[in-house]
């Protein structure tokens, strides 16, 4: 089985298909994901949550992606495999590629950052430099005491409108993929027709051309706040491996995310 490459995900766009992302930690849990068909896996600073028990992402240090984006790489045969930047590790483009550097070496396929107009000049190094670059734009978790909560993003006609000069910026800039969080369904529409990459959303709607979910949601072992767009798909498969499939399952057809998990 080929690879997936930003140039697949950019096919399936152009076909329509539906792709599938999940975070992942760990060599186990990323070789079942990636043999049942995950597209996308995502060593996220989510982890500071779901693993370390935080009650944000803000902890999470280079080191700690670093250690799973090495666990990840070796469960991996065909997923593309990206690292979230972590906080305050990209805080100026010097920074950015100490950082990317070592996450690309621990065998990321790409970093993923969180902002929009500030980060563009990194994006453009980053790119030209040889690291493919996933923005993050919407609810960026690493400004949550910025934003006073995980609080969906782009309500008002302006922020919408920021976020999808955003958008284009990034991609301009050369992010080849495009990370959208807790935002209204139509926002996310129109960002995704407006741009040529791929675009993932969570907590999106059901129009981005790929859809990502934390995998402790999937298999319903969040503790404490568990975010209204996930959803616990062990409950009706009882099997880690065959929620998995449910998942890519319901995304490519559809039906998910539903009404219940998307933000108008
Ligand atoms: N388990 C888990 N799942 C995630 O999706 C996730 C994490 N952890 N950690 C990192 C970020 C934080 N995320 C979150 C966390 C909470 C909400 C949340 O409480 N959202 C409210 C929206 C409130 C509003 O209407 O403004 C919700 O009802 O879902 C959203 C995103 C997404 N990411
Ligand atoms: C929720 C996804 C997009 C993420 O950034 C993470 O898991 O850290
Ligand atoms: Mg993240």
């Amino acid at each position: 089985m080929s690879k997936v490459t930003t140039s697949t995900l950019m096919k399936f766009k152009q076909e329509g298909k539906k792709f599938t992302a999940l975070t992942a930690y760990d060599a186990s849990f990323a070789a079942a994901f990636d043999s049942e068909g995950v597209d996308v896996l995502l060593v996220g600073d989510s982890l500071g949550m779901v693993l370390q028990g935080h009650e944000d992402t803000l902890p999470v240090t280079v080191q700690d992606i670093a250690y799973h984006t090495r666990c990840v790489r070796r469960g991996i045969s065909r997923a593309l495999l990206i690292a979230d930047l972590p906080f305050m590790s990209y805080a100026t483009v010097e920074q950015t590629m100490t950082t990317a550097t070592a996450l690309m070496q621990a065998g990321a396929n790409m970093v993923k950052l969180e902002g929009g107009e500030w980060l563009l000049e990194s994006v453009k190094k980053l790119t030209e430099r040889g690291v493919p670059v996933c923005a993050h734009i919407g609810l960026t978790p690493q400004s949550v005491h910025v934003f006073g909560g995980f609080k969906v993003q782009g309500r008002d006609a302006d922020n919408a409108q920021r976020i999808l000069n955003e958008a284009k910026a990034l991609e301009a800039a050369g992010a080849q993929l495009l990370v959208i969080e807790c935002i209204p369904a139509s926002l996310a529409k129109a960002i995704t027709e407006a741009l040529t990459i791929p675009v993932i959303g969570i907590g999106a709607g059901k129009d981005t051309d790929g859809q990502i979910l934390v995998m402790h949601d999937v298999l319903g072992i969040s503790s404490g706040y568990i975010p209204r767009f996930s959803k616990n798909y062990l409950k009706q498969t009882g099997e880690i491996r065959a929620a998995v499939r449910a998942f890519i399952d319901e995304v490519a057809d559809g039906s998910f995310p539903g009404p219940e998990h998307t933000f108008n």
